[in-house]
């Protein structure tokens, strides 16, 4: 099967793109995996699968996988280089465009200086929509990791997130601590792991170790995750810019039921083809 495919990264969290709608992709979970090495393959943190959508109102369907081939839920990065991509691509003229993921449907803008803002739709908190196994609905919970307890915030952005504050993210133990919470017990869909310094009540700093992916340059919904988390505990104000390794995103939320909107660059690299 030879598929073409886009080469795309959102603050350096990469990704390879591939058109569904005009090309038929069947690709097992190990040919993905196999794709994502970055020495036998192309090289990416997820792959994004663009498909055409049959629910009234909808744009498109995109789907998301980890590098190691496993199907996950949401990926903010990803988002932005979609929206980017169906434009490029000619399958659509859109510049709002509604897209239905594994969980539920968010809405990407492309705006004129060329940056793209999402509605990430509304985060949850109960330990069941994480899922997260805990005795109640507190927004902290202790963790224990290495001995240490940490004060978690847990947040779905769609994907799972644990949030904690850190002094410093130069120091923070994001490898090894990142791969502890990862696959800690009371996550039994596994985490992303997200260690966020607070700067002001606008601005952090932020390392997130994904879940099957380790530390990336950048985590678009462990940036809303971290905001939401960083507000709920009344550390941040309603706008917040993120610096991440790769670079800076913003993000909003007004509380409650308010929609999380994420706003940063999306990049196509290259463009290819690929016998598989
Ligand atoms: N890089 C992404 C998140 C990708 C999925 C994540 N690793 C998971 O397993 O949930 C982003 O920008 O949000």
């Amino acid at each position: 099967m030879k598929l073409n495919f886009s080469k795309m990264h959102g603050l350096g969290n990469d990704f390879m793109v591939i058109d569904g709608v005009r090309q038929t992709v069947a690709l097992s979970h190990q040919q993905i995996a196999q794709l994502g090495h970055r020495q036998f393959g192309i090289g990416f943190d997820q792959l994004l699968l663009v498909e055409a959508s049959t629910t009234p109102g909808i744009d498109f369907r995109y789907r998301i996988f980890n590098c190691d081939g496993s199907e996950v839920e949401q990926c903010g990065n990803g988002s932005r280089c979609f929206a980017r991509f169906v434009v490029e691509q000619g399958l659509t003229d859109k510049t709002e465009i509604a897209v239905e993921t594994a969980k539920g449907v968010i809405y990407p803008r492309l705006e004129l200086d060329g940056n793209v803002t999402v509605n990430m739709g509304t985060p949850r908190f109960a330990p069941e929509d994480i899922p997260f196994i805990a005795p109640n609905e507190a927004m902290i919970d202790p963790l224990i990791v290495d001995g240490q307890v940490y004060d978690i915030s847990v947040v779905s952005m769609g994907n799972p997130h644990a949030v904690q504050v850190v002094e410093s993210v130069d120091t923070a133990p994001v490898a090894l601590h990142g791969a502890l919470i990862e696959n800690h017990p009371r996550f039994p869909q596994k985490v992303n792991a997200g260690f966020m310094q607070i700067l002001s009540r606008n601005e952090i700093r932020l390392r997130v170790f994904e879940r099957a992916a380790g530390e990336t340059l950048a985590c678009g919904t462990g940036a809303c995750a971290a905001v939401v988390a960083g507000i709920r505990r009344g550390l941040l104000d309603a706008t917040v810019i993120v610096h991440t390794r790769g670079g800076d995103l913003t993000i909003s939320w007004a509380g409650d039921t308010h929609p999380v909107l994420m706003t940063g660059p999306a990049v196509t690299v290259f463009a290819g083809t690929i016998e598989v």
